[in-house]
């Protein structure tokens, strides 16, 4: 029998009152690519955070090609021989391709900063690099590369040292288009067949039908169960439903009726911004949600800013509930009534070491204080409490630092500061990323609700969404808007905008 790349046995962490981990039993075979599913806060991030040595278990064996290890910190861990790409990676925007590869070792910093031979550094990036079925110049600064090559850059550092044996990506698709996606997986085999074994988290679960050699199912903190893909299509069975424990009803809620809608609350007009996009018109009434699909590079990103005040027009007229409008800044904006759930929660959604009350509260402080400027300390508490019982916030403590949640709940407390501020228009950008199947619907269906009494705009780069969510959609297509706006599309149609330019191709 072929002794296993990593096993994990009875591995139990807890914070605090919260069982994060509890008692797991867990195999990553040698040269198998092994995903990890979990609604948000099953666990996963715990248990590769203790893998890669960034928390210490409470209790439980890790052992490594049959051997015990015991990591306090990172740097036990790559010793060990795992090496961890965080979901996202810390690279040094204006250094290179070579220089970063290289930077995460402490030999290498050492003799970089006192003047590294570049020749040397180029010429072991390159033999690293020709050993994969992917092309990157690795002499243009981080700052200048897509998405993927800033993955693709993290995974050769991560693994540039050769005892490297095992990778774990963290949500390593998240922020890719489905073409960059392509190249991920091939680097993805290449790595595989080459004997290293990787286990990575996703939320994407079509994704792991076609990548994975097995995957594993955490829920409450247990490992529930290990899989592979064909024992799923032989049993014909539903990873989200796996994941959740129950039954998944529609993701989608229902769409608006056309006796639902209310009046026009938001009127854009021949809207320009740079190069970035141009001549954008819609409207937009209480009672219905509006999808704009695009990809990544679209100008879905720019138009949001714009009509959120973080960015400046050049052209064209925004009017809100018929008065013209031109936020100057996001907090224009917010008194204006347009209120933004960013597609960044990190940097541009939360404060991440305050609390959930501090956060919901700081959306409407006109809300949350009394005629004298002080702030309603016990009703701010009852209402954050009852609008982290909307989102179904996890767990439900309002008082926790907002670092404390996981990923997705995190993305939940932005949607509950949401609710908070009474808007007359929700903007979401890219609100699903990192939320799982279950809470997506949730939020999905929290949307359906702001737009009963709200306008609600939801801008993706993932088609099914912009389409699945909205009573109308538009797809921008390099700055350009394609579907008329007042036109019933299919999914195809949307989709075939987005990507080609032209709808007519479906
Ligand atoms: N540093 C921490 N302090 C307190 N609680 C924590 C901490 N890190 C994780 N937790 C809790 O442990 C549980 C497991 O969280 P974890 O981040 O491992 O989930 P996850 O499956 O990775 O979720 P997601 O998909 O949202 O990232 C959650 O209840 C979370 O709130």
């Amino acid at each position: 029998m072929t002794v296993p790349a990593l096993c994990a046995k009875a591995v139990s962490k807890r914070f605090g009152r919260i069982n994060a981990l509890d008692d797991v039993d867990f195999v990553l075979e040698k040269g198998e690519v092994h995903a990890l599913l979990g609604v948000n806060g099953a666990g996963k991030s715990t248990f590769i955070k203790i893998l890669s040595g960034v928390y210490v278990k409470d209790k439980g064996v890790i052992e490594v090609d049959g051997r015990e290890i015991d990591c306090h910190n990172p740097k036990d861990a790559i010793r060990c021989g795992i090496a961890t790409v965080q979901q996202h990676p810390e690279l040094v925007a204006d250094f290179t391709g070579y220089e970063n590869i290289f930077l995460g070792r402490e030999s290498a910093r050492a003799s970089f900063l006192s003047g590294i031979d570049r020749s040397v550094l180029k010429r072991r990036g390159d033999e690293l690099l020709s050993r994969f079925p992917v092309e990157i110049d690795l002499s243009r600064r981080i700052e200048d590369m897509s998405a993927v090559e800033r993955e693709i850059i993290a995974i050769l550092q991560a693994i540039a040292g050769d005892h490297i044996r095992i990778l774990i990506l963290d949500e390593p698709t998240s922020t890719l288009t489905e073409v960059e996606k392509e190249v991920l997986f091939r680097l993805m085999n290449t790595l595989r067949a080459s004997g290293i074994s990787i286990l990575y988290i996703t939320h994407r679960l079509e994704e792991v039908m076609e990548i994975a050699d097995r995957f594993s199912v955490f829920r409450g903190g247990r490992m529930i169960s290990t899989m592979t893909p064909q024992q799923v299509r032989d049993k014909n069975l539903s990873l989200a439903e796996l994941m959740l424990g129950e039954t998944l009803g529609a993701v989608f809620p229902e769409k608006a009726e056309p006796a639902q809608l209310g009046e026009l609350v938001l009127d854009v007009r021949n809207l320009r911004h740079q190069r970035l996009f141009s001549n954008v018109s819609f409207q937009l009434r209480r009672g219905e949600i509006l999808g704009v699909f695009g990809l990544v590079g679209s100008g879905i990103d720019e138009l949001s800013k714009v009509l959120y005040g973080a960015l400046a027009t050049d052209a064209g007229s925004v009017e809100l509930n018929g008065r013209e409008v031109s936020p100057k800044s996001p907090a224009e904006a917010l008194k204006a009534g347009i209120f933004l759930v960013p597609g960044d929660r990190r940097v541009e959604g939360l404060s991440l070491q305050q609390s959930s009350i501090f956060n919901i509260t700081l959306a409407n402080l006109g809300r949350a204080s009394s005629f004298a400027g002080f702030l309603k300390r016990s009703a701010n508490r009852r209402k954050s409490e009852e609008f982290a019982a909307r989102v179904t916030l996890s767990p439900a403590n309002v008082t926790m630092p907002v670092s404390g949640f996981s990923g997705g709940n995190q993305q939940k407390i932005v949607v509950a500061k949401g609710l908070f501020a009474d808007a007359d228009v929700y903007i979401f950008v890219e609100p699903t990323v990192g939320v799982d199947i279950g809470a997506r619907a949730k939020l999905y269906g929290l949307m359906r609700e702001l737009a009963k009494t709200s306008g609600v705009i939801v801008m993706s780069t993932d088609c099914d969404e912009a389409h699945g969510i909205s009573d109308r959609a538009f797809a921008l297509y390099k700055g350009r808007q394609v579907v008329p706006v007042d036109r019933v599309f299919t999914r195809n149609e949307l989709l075939m905008a987005g990507i080609m330019g032209d709808a007519t191709h479906a």
